[in-house]
């Protein structure tokens, strides 16, 4: 009997550690950006299928988007974050918009702790930037062009890896007038609680995610959390569920969520 007990514990322990060394990876995807073989972009893309079927999340470096904007598109969104409640309030959303263009911020009852811009593609109507600090706007719509482009990319890999027809998701997904971008401020966690957002899955395709150093962006997989941690220059990439019904759930749209650090605001 005490070797039966045993042995459960050794299995416990064992899936603990194994969960806890559990690494979204990571892909370089330079060999889509260069005439490289078949073969090295076909090692990638088996990573990114394994990844997809496991997770539902990757990471990608070499992702083509322009670290300097990154860097200070971030930048500047801590600055507009910064500014008084009043002055980001003058970016409230304007009426008619199927989501919430411009500044808003959580009200103090939801359990989610965060404040946003949210803009839709650059010259969509509904738009509404902040004049301050003065190069937001144009840093915003650049880092837009750029995601969408990724977008792209990413789209005909997926496509790839699930053998759809040529070009299936592009075509599917002609209509990009509804693609989002948001800016987001997470609040330093207080005492009693550090919820950033609720877990949830994403409804779309796919989602890219650019944290700061902070980190806090969590996925679940078989009941446990794993961290993604925050690597400079890199993105996380989210699929939703739309990937995965139309990969018949070989590709997981996971469940995610972002816990607040005390004492740090994360971006
Ligand atoms: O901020 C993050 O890391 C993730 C945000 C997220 O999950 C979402 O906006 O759907
Ligand atoms: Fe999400």
């Amino acid at each position: 009997m005490g070797q039966k007990v045993n042995g459960k514990d050794h299995i416990t322990i064992a899936s603990r550690v194994e969960m806890a060394n559990s690494i979204i990876p990571t892909i370089d995807l330079s060999p889509f950006f260069k005439d490289a073989g078949d073969d090295v972009k076909k090692k990638a893309m088996d990573i990114i299928g394994q990844a997809c079927s496991e997770y539902g999340f990757f990471q990608v470096v070499n992702h083509g988007v322009p670290l300097g904007l990154m860097s200070q598109a971030m930048e500047l969104s801590k600055t507009f974050f910064g500014c008084p409640g009043l002055e980001k309030f003058k970016s409230s959303p304007g009426p008619g918009a199927p989501l919430p263009a411009g500044y808003s911020k959580q009200p103090d009852h939801s359990a989610d702790k965060n404040e946003y811009l949210l803009m839709f593609p650059p010259g969509s109507s509904f738009n509404v930037f902040p004049s301050d600090p003065p190069e937001f706007r144009e840093v915003l719509e650049e880092m837009f062009i750029s995601f969408a482009k990724l977008g792209q990319l990413v789209d005909s890999i997926i496509n790839e890896c699930l053998g759809l027809p040529p070009n299936f998701l592009k075509e599917y997904n002609h209509d990009r007038s509804w693609d989002f971008m948001v800016a987001l401020r997470y609040f330093p966690a207080t005492e009693t609680e550090n919820n950033g957002i609720s877990e949830h899955e994403d409804g779309n395709c796919i989602t890219f995610v650019v944290q700061d150093e902070v980190g806090g962006l969590e996925v679940c997989k078989n009941g446990e959390w794993i961290p993604v941690i925050p690597t400079e220059g890199s993105l996380v990439v989210n699929l939703g569920d739309v990937i995965q019904v139309l990969s018949n759930n070989k590709f997981k749209s996971a469940s995610h969520r972002v816990v607040r650090q005390k004492g740090r605001s994360r971006y």
